[in-house]
This record gives C-alpha cells, sequence and structure tokens, in this order.
C-alpha cells in the first residue's frame, strides 16, 4: 500500500534532516543549529551552504505542508488573514531598537520595562507586540516580560550600537512631534502610526474608532449600521468552527447545575453559547442578555425562525433580554441566578471596564453564584490579541491578568477548564 499523504510529507522531511545532519557532522558541527542558537560564523557558512540550503529548503516546505495540512483550517485562515499584525509588531519592535537593547543585554535578557525605557516606548504595546513575534518564533519570551533574542530576531539588529540607534529614535520622535502629521513613530507619548495599532495606547479609544472618526466604542457605534450590526454578530458564530472540536468544548458540566437552575449569558450576540449551553443543560433556565438592538433585530429574528432554537424559545426554556451590562442586572424576585456566563466579553475591553461588568454582575449574585469567563486562558494565539486592540481597545489576558481582574471585582477563580489541544478555556469563579 502506498504511503499516506502525511507519511509521504514526513519522509520527505526525515530524508532531508538526515542530509542535513550528515552534512553537519561533515563540518565539524554537532547539530544543525536550533532557534535558540545565536548565528555564529562557523555556523553561518554551514547554513548558507548550497547543499545545505537546499535540503533546508526541501526540509521546510515539507514541514510547512504537514503544519498546513494538520492544523484546523479555520485557525490557519485566521492566522493567515491577520498576518498584517505581525509586521505593525515588527515595526513597532525595530522603531523601539529593540534588536539593538537585546544584543546588548546578552543571553540573560532584558525585562521589558528596562526594553522601553532608553525610547520611552509604551511598555504594554511593547510587551504585547514583542508577544505576538515571540509566538511566530522571532524573539523568545525567558520568562513573563523578559524577552531575549533567538536566531531569527536576531537578523532585525542593525549591529549599531544602542546609544546611537535611540538617538536616531529620539530624534525621529522630536521631528514628529513638531510636525504630528508628519511620518509615523511608535514611540514617545503618543502613538502616531498609520499601519493599523494606531491608538493602542488611548483607553478612550480603539484603533477602529479612530480610524472610523468616532467617539463611540464599536459595539455602540456598529448599531448605525444595522447591515455591519448582524454581519459582525455572525462572526462571532464563525468563532466556534475555528478549532472543530471546540463544538464540543468539555468544560464546565452543565448537568451538574439542578433543575431549573438560571443561567444567563451575559453579552449572548446572536446567543449561540446560550444555545449550546441549554442543549449541554436541557433541565436549565438561559438567558441571553446583549444591548437592545442586537436583541431586537438580530437574536429574536433567528430565534423565532430557526427549526432547532424555536422550540428552546418557545417553551421558555431560553429567553433573550435586553439588557445593558454597566447597568445594574434586572432584580430577580422569584430566583437567584446561578451562572453568569461571558465567552469573549472581557476581551472586549480594557481591565476598568470590565471592572465595571463584573462589579454589576456581582452585585447581583447570591453567595452561590458563578461567574463562568470563556476566553483565552492559555496563551497559545497571540494573533487575536492585537485584533481586540485594533478593534475594541481590548486585549487577550494571561492567567495572572484574569486573576488580577477578577479578583477587583470581588471573584476568585476556583477552576479552569481547557478544552484540549484549544487556547480557549472556562474560567470558573466564585464570589470572594
Ligand atoms: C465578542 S461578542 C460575543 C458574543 C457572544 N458572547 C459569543 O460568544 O458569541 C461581544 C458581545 O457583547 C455585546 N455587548 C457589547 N456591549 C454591551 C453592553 N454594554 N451590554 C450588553 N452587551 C454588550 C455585543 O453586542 C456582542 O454581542
Amino acid at each position: 500500500m502506498a504511503p499516506s499523504y502525511l507519511r509521504q510529507l514526513l519522509a520527505v522531511l526525515t530524508e532531508q534532516v538526515d542530509k542535513i545532519e550528515g552534512l553537519a557532522e561533515k563540518n565539524g558541527l554537532s547539530q544543525y543549529p536550533s532557534l535558540d542558537e545565536l548565528p555564529n560564523e562557523k555556523q553561518n557558512e554551514f547554513t548558507t551552504h548550497q547543499d545545505v540550503v537546499q535540503a533546508t529548503y526541501l526540509a521546510s516546505s515539507a514541514a510547512s505542508q504537514l503544519a498546513a495540512t494538520l492544523k484546523p483550517s479555520g485557525l490557519l485562515v485566521y492566522e493567515r488573514a491577520s498576518a498584517h499584525y505581525m509586521s505593525s509588531a515588527m515595526r513597532v519592535v525595530s522603531e523601539a531598537c529593540v534588536p539593538e537593547i537585546l544584543r546588548e543585554a546578552g543571553p540573560q535578557g532584558l525585562h521589558v520595562k528596562d526594553i522601553a525605557a532608553p525610547t520611552g516606548t509604551d511598555v504594554k504595546v511593547l510587551s504585547r507586540a514583542l508577544r505576538c513575534l515571540c509566538t511566530n518564533y522571532v524573539f523568545k519570551e525567558l520568562s513573563p516580560d523578559v524577552f531575549a533574542h533567538n536566531r531569527p530576531s536576531s537578523f532585525m539588529d542593525t549591529q549599531k550600537p544602542v546609544d546611537f540607534v535611540v538617538k536616531h529614535a529620539i530624534e525621529k520622535k522630536r521631528s514628529i512631534d513638531a510636525h504630528p502629521h508628519g511620518i509615523a513613530a511608535v514611540h514617545g507619548d503618543r502613538y502616531h502610526d498609520t499601519n493599523g495599532i494606531l491608538a493602542v495606547l488611548d483607553h478612550n479609544k480603539a484603533p477602529v474608532s479612530t480610524a472610523f472618526q468616532t467617539d463611540e466604542e464599536i459595539w455602540k457605534w456598529i448599531e448605525h449600521y444595522p447591515g455591519h450590526l448582524k454581519r459582525l454578530q455572525m462572526v462571532m458564530m464563525g468563532w466556534s468552527s475555528l478549532y472543530p472540536h471546540k463544538k464540543n468544548m468539555s468544560g464546565f458540566d452543565w448537568m451538574s447545575l439542578p433543575k431549573d437552575s438560571l443561567v444567563i449569558d451575559v453579552g449572548t450576540g446572536i446567543g449561540s453559547e446560550a444555545a449550546r449551553i441549554a442543549k449541554l443543560g436541557p433541565q436549565l433556565k438561559v438567558v441571553g442578555q446583549d444591548r437592545a438592538q442586537t436583541i431586537n433585530d438580530v437574536a429574536l429574528p433567528k430565534w423565532k425562525t430557526d427549526p432547532e432554537l424555536k422550540p428552546m424559545f418557545d417553551s421558555g426554556r431560553v429567553s433573550l433580554e435586553a439588557h445593558n451590562f454597566f447597568d445594574n442586572q434586572p432584580v430577580r424576585q422569584s430566583q437567584s441566578v446561578a451562572v453568569f456566563y461571558l465567552r469573549y466579553i472581557t476581551h472586549d475591553w480594557p481591565l476598568e471596564e470590565n471592572i465595571k461588568i463584573l462589579k454589576k454582575l456581582h452585585a447581583a449574585a447570591s453567595k452561590d453564584t458563578l461567574l463562568i469567563l470563556a476566553e483565552q486562558a492559555f496563551s497559545e494565539v497571540y494573533l487575536m490579541d492585537l485584533t481586540m486592540a485594533v478593534l475594541a481597545n481590548g486585549q487577550e489576558r494571561t492567567i495572572g491578568e484574569h486573576k488580577e481582574m477578577t479578583e477587583a471585582a470581588g471573584w476568585r477563580i476556583v477552576k479552569i477548564h481547557q478544552t484540549p489541544g484549544c487556547c480557549f478555556g472556562e474560567i470558573v469563579c466564585e464570589k470572594i
């Protein structure tokens, strides 16, 4: 039987790796340099040798075809579509003289605060740009927020002294401050830029709001364009297929809740999670809440007509409610809320706004109410972090940042369910 498609690719890879390692041995190297090894003359001579280059091209083509084959297709397409964040991140990093600063810092690396200091670059922006690159194998993060060079990143180094490049960067900033409509720079007090991450620093405004010259945040602004609103809410359904196995997210056990427990899906959008929860926990009562226009013009028309959703809606098992999550929760005389569930809500907002949202839920919670945040809980896909920054001035958060945020609003993380092989998870919190 002919070898399978995967094995054929693997065979090319194995054959070329054998060839590369044979050539390495012949040239007195123990192996092909890893990503962590910084280039030196001997290695450079080896890695640019004609026979080695030929073998590495074949091996890397087979490897990327293998990766593209095995990666969930939705994720692959998403990564390709948001590749521009990588160019933005490279630009931030090179204008903040990071390659030169890290060269002088050496292999132990440097904390992002110290990397940002010489050019006065915003620490948070730099940290997010560096993390975006690290997850794509350019630079490496040794411990949280401590970064160092790896082999690919060292190619960004101009080899000029730090003092020289920093002086140049600061002079450029001064000339931009004098002519604010001039070319862009990423350092300084404000972030003048043209390549997609403008105004990341301005906590009241996302870059998208700046681009469309509005002071409204995206969820309010988009209501002026009903077609866009519908489209954006449909996109949320698409997230479920980014990771195919996420359709069967094996997280919180909804069957563990008693009959008629009340689950509120806060910021439900079109209600795809409300539907999922109602299916996983047929004994539950689920309420989907969102802004009035989303409920009335997007969610209700779907729930009243979709053959799969309509029976749940007609029977009252799922209901939809117009509610702004910055306001007090409606008073529910008859029963307390078992779970406040928020999927992809907190990544849409900066910390201060999230604390306001979570405090409102805290005020309406009984001592047994659980808060579940369905968010990126493990740092695998940082490309989405910059998407959140651009669209909504939001961010993906590390576990530490989730802890800080929930505790500031009176909640304590008690469990994290991670969907196997997926960076999304369900973060379960109790009232402190
Ligand atoms: C990223 S979407 C997530 C939707 C849904 N939870 C899901 O996972 O499919 C964020 C949702 O928050 C809603 N939202 C934004 N601001 C809101 C507010 N002030 N009150 C209630 N919902 C809001 C939006 O309308 C949108 O449906």
